[in-house]
């Protein structure tokens, strides 16, 4: 369906700002910027107009026009940038202005994005990055979103796409020449190395998870007996007043989190209820949702209080082994007998050696080394397990080469989807409606 539509919307942040930006795409753009700006400026030049309202003549605003003619545009389509004063008032004006126009209305949230994808300037995997890269809170996380938004998945995907073409045509071929036994099965030996030098790729993918991590964050729980000083710890490492504390056992019921930028990496603490036997029905659904947390955790601090240290995590406590670490020792004489990093989230000792610890399990996690992770969220690690599958099935089909030539194409598809060019309808509202409008 082609885009009749002309949208507008601000693109820069809402609120008080020195300046706004509006961002207007579609095949009604030159004739709106003329009708505001009184004539299209040239191409890509940044040109300082009056905006006037086209209805009744009164200024507007006084700002910088840009006009970029389709298709050499982030749309593809005709576009233009107007950067006005920043107050709330003024982008309304213009904007209230430009609707008057026929055919020109307010942008959905991620329509600039999703004009760039229909209009072939993006593909999936890069507007998965420039999402991404909106919400990154850390360096780590904005290196990895622009790698992808740069391109890196669809480099990946487009040479896993060739092996498969490979392994097709030779599959094909098998099939074409099944009156001449020893070229149809040295066909097949040939479609079943390629195809299993591609499933060892992917395999090597499916098992690393930092991508994921460092998109999501690296999880870190607090857990511990009531009163260990979980809270305490939680506020020393935030450097403020996140959790309430209390000398009362019992205090946090609900999950508290923080996000915190540890050296560029995206470090996501959650302090949580403290763990005992009994309680009453608010503390035990807060155990319930400390335990929940801490199974899905990448690492589980068990916080040990130096003056009454003799309990134990419960036996299940996260998927790895939990990290002791010993607090308020303020308050006892020596703590240097326990195999446990010693702190006190009174007094700030030992907090910067624990950070240091949990610095290096973070960097651990988030960085494998080699070649950066082409699986950033849960969509690739689906496609690609699919795609692994039908490759496997392809190896294991024996004889019936019609099948097997199925499952490559199975395989394609899965990859294909990665870009976006195969069927994808069903996922395009969901990618897309992560961004906010103007983008
Ligand atoms: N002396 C000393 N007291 C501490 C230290 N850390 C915490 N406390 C005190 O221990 C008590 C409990 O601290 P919280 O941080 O509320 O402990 P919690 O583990 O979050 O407790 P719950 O939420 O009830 O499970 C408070 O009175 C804190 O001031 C410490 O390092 N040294
Ligand atoms: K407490
Ligand atoms: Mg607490």
């Amino acid at each position: 369906m082609p885009t009749t539509d002309t949208i507008i919307a601000l693109a820069s942040g809402q609120g008080r700002a020195a300046i706004a930006v509006l961002r207007i795409s579609g095949p009604g753009t030159r004739d709106l910027v003329t009708a505001l700006a009184g004539a299209l400026p040239a191409p890509r030049r940044a040109t300082l107009r009056r905006l006037t309202d086209p209805a009744t003549g009164s200024l507007l605003d006084r700002g910088l026009v840009l006009w970029f003619p389709g298709p050499a545009s982030f749309t593809g389509e005709d576009m233009a940038e107007l950067h006005i004063h920043g107050g709330r008032a003024v982008s309304q004006n213009v904007v209230n202005a430009s609707l008057t126009r026929e055919s020109v209305r307010l942008a959905e949230p991620g329509e600039f994005a999703s004009r760039a994808f229909e209009n072939g300037k993006l593909d999936l995997s890069a507007v998965e990055g420039l999402a991404d890269l909106i919400n990154a809170e850390t360096a780590a996380q904005a290196n990895q979103a622009l790698t992808q938004a740069e391109g890196s998945l669809r480099d990946r995907a487009t040479g896993w796409r060739e092996h498969i073409l490979r392994a097709q045509a030779l599959a094909e071929a098998s099939i074409d020449f099944s009156d001449e036994e020893d070229v149809a099965d040295d066909a097949m030996v040939q479609a079943k190395q390629e195809a299993s030098a591609l499933l060892q790729e992917l395999t090597a993918e499916l098992q690393k998870r930092s991508g994921e991590r460092l998109r999501e964050g690296f999880r870190i729980v607090i857990a511990g007996p009531p009163n260990a000083g979980k809270s305490s710890l939680l506020n020393a490492i935030a450097a403020r007043d996140v959790a309430i504390v209390s000398a009362e056992a019992g205090t946090t019921r609900d999950l508290v989190e923080v996000h915190l930028d540890l050296d560029g990496l995206p470090v996501i603490l959650t302090d949580t209820a403290g763990l005992r036997e009994g309680g009453g029905e608010i503390e035990s659904e807060g155990m319930r949702r400390a335990l929940s947390r801490a199974s899905d955790a990448d690492l589980v601090l068990w916080l040990i209080d130096a003056t009454d240290p003799q309990t134990d995590p419960p036996a299940d406590l996260g998927k790895l082994a939990p990290f002791p670490v010993l607090n308020k020792i303020d308050q006892v004489a020596d703590a240097g007998a326990v195999e446990v990093l010693p702190i006190s989230a009174k007094t700030g000792a030992g907090i910067g050696s624990l950070l240091d610890e949990i610095k290096r399990r973070a960097a651990d996690g988030l960085e494998e080394g080699g070649e950066p992770p082409a699986i950033t969220r849960a969509r690739h690690r689906t496609e690609i397990e699919a795609a692994a599958s039908a490759l496997q099935r392809f190896l294991n089909e024996e004889g019936e080469h019609e099948l097997a030539a199925e499952e490559l194409r199975i395989a394609a598809r899965h990859i294909g989807r990665l870009t976006g060019h195969i069927d994808v309808e069903e996922i395009l509202g969901a990618i897309f409606g992560e961004f906010c409008i103007g983008k």
